[in-house]
């Protein structure tokens, strides 16, 4: 958990940081650092923006004129890339721009998974409250975008790749910000081109929510890189 008083002065504001790595699993696609600094840069965007949901001010128009500045910055420093292309599934440059997992990305926690000799794929994380649904509680809809992800996972694991095509979450008791948080998701079975996984979270020994999805393999996917290594 990381904390930070400085922009509000007075409490210090909780923002969201992944769990730490469990010692018993194997750490599952890691993203490299190339050095450039856009992983720390990531990392200071995502306590930002822990910092703006969670905090009130009084007056922060510097602090806007400053972050247009740096927008600016980014802006002329950068080189803009493309949505990528539908054969790049697990390439570092896609998941690391991914929403729930991807070190680049500021809006992902990121999660950062562990993968354990069963198949089964594990991320422990706490969520700020820039994640907050009702109060106090993990929106549903991250639920259900980190259990999207993690059924993806656990199917990367499971050496094959597919496109969600339903998923089901049930919600049994709310999900606490600011508790640490435990998803576990596992490859069931396959036939032919259809994929079941599931999940399930936990905030110690309780229950939060569980899922169950269906993916299907795209076609086109499956014989040309059925054996090709995941990159990620
Ligand atoms: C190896 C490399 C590793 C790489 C390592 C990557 C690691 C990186 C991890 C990133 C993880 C990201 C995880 C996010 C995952 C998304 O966010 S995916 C985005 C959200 N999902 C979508 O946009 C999907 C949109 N839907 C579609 O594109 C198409 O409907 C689908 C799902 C591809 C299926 O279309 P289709 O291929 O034409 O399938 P179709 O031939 O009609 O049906 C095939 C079978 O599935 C059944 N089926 C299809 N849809 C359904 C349904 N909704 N309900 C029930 N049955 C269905 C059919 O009935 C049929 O069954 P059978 O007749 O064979 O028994």
């Amino acid at each position: 958990m990381s904390t930070d008083s400085s922009a509000s002065g007075e409490q210090p504001v909780e923002t969201t940081d992944p769990g730490s790595v469990d010692a018993d699993g194997a750490p599952f696609l890691q993203q490299p650092d190339d050095g450039s600094g856009h992983l720390e840069l990531a990392a200071e965007l995502r306590r930002l923006r822990g910092l703006v949901a969670g905090s009130t001010f009084e007056d922060v128009h510097d602090a806007v004129a400053t972050v247009r500045e740096l927008s600016d910055h980014l802006e002329k420093v950068g080189t803009r890339v493309n949505p990528f292309t539908y054969e790049t599934w697990g390439v570092p440059e896609h998941i690391g721009a991914n929403p729930a997992i991807g070190s680049r990305n500021p809006i992902s926690p990121p999660l950062e998974p562990v993968v354990f000799p069963d198949g089964t794929v594990r991320v422990e994380l706490t969520l700020g409250i820039e994640y907050q649904g009702p109060p106090g509680c993990v929106h549903g809809g991250i639920v259900a975008l980190l259990f999207d992800e993690m059924l993806g996972l656990a199917n990367a694991a499971a050496g094959s790749v597919g496109m969600t095509a339903d998923l089901r979450v049930t919600y049994k008791s709310p999900t606490p910000l600011l508790q640490p948080l435990r998803i576990e998701a596992r490859q069931i079975r396959t036939e032919g081109r259809k994929i079941w996984t599931e999940a399930t979270l936990h905030t110690g020994d309780t229950l939060c929510a569980r899922t169950e999805g269906l993916f299907i393999e795209p076609r086109g996917i499956r014989d040309e890189d059925r054996d090709k290594p995941i990159e990620g």
